[in-house]
């Protein structure tokens, strides 16, 4: 029989850490060999063997975790939000004196988010008008969420691809914040309500219609299929991933 991955969950005590805690505890072909929290030392992982960590941390901590990761030759599956052009450059470079270590940066875990994103890029080409509104529960610390910002980058490429600029917009005058975030040129408007989970519409319109591409996750085991296809994958990937598209054959 295959040996079972080692795997270490880091922000083990969150929302996500804990529904990963059981997901990882669950999959006959992993080994759950350490779930830290905030203050738990990194050498933890060491200790336990772990050869691959998944981080579902803040986007203060993830750096310094993926970082101490990869320099320990520790496959890396990562779930958080805050990794800016900037922080992806460092990492490559890390990534380029550990070539046998692969990194998942996965903005979104969820089949359905990861197609919706696809398929909206995709449509912009197709349409005058693209915007994006993403909402979620209240006690998310960033916005917009870090799906909506790699969805707005892919459209954004889509159209500079096919010759299209951003979307028109004639305002002249607007409170702060009235218009949303400009993310590549294209419109992020972030909603936080008590209730909600993690939910994103992408808003295309020509003259005379529209399409909408929404997907909703409900609660977080939606996420944990996709964490899992990342801790199967993330070796045979050496280097640096962004998306969970990266893995999978959309056949777009
Ligand atoms: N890719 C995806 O599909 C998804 C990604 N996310 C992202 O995952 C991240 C976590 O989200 P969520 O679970 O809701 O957030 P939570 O705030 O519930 O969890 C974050 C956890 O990380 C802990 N933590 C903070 N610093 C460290 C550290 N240095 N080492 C270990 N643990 C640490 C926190 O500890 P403490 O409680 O002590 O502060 C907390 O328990 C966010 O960036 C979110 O956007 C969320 C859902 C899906
Ligand atoms: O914080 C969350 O909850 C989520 N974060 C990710 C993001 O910022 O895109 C993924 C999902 O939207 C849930």
């Amino acid at each position: 029989m295959a040996e079972r991955l080692p795997v270490a969950v880091l922000g083990a005590n969150g929302r996500m850490g804990s529904e990963a805690v059981r997901a990882v505890s669950a999959a006959g072909d992993m080994e759950l060999v350490a779930a830290l929290g905030r203050g738990d030392s990194l050498e933890g992982l060491l200790d336990a063997g772990a050869r691959y960590v998944v981080d579902l941390t803040v986007p203060d901590a993830t750096e310094a975790n993926v970082r101490f990761a990869v320099e320990h030759g520790i496959h890396a599956v990562v779930g958080t939000t805050g990794w800016s052009e900037e922080r992806l450059g460092a990492l490559r470079r890390l990534l380029a004196a550990s070539p046998g270590t692969g990194v998942l940066i996965a903005p979104n875990f969820a089949l359905g988010a990861v197609l919706a994103s696809a398929f909206a890029a995709k449509a912009a080409r197709y349409f005058e008008s693209v915007e994006i509104v993403e909402l979620h529960h209240p006690d998310k610390v960033d916005a917009p969420s870090g799906t909506a910002v790699r969805t707005a980058q892919l459209i954004a490429a889509a159209r500079s691809e096919a010759g299209l600029g951003a979307s028109p917009d004639a305002t002249t005058t607007a409170l702060d914040g009235a218009r949303g975030a400009d993310v590549d040129g294209v419109r992020v408007h972030a909603v936080r309500l008590r209730g909600l989970v993690a939910h994103q519409e992408v808003l295309l319109g020509g003259p005379g219609e529209q399409l909408t591409l929404r997907h909703d996750s409900f609660d977080r085991a939606s996420f944990m299929p996709g964490v899992l296809v990342g801790l199967r994958e993330v070796a045979a990937h050496p280097g640096l991933t962004v998306g969970l598209d990266g893995y999978l054959d959309l056949g777009l």
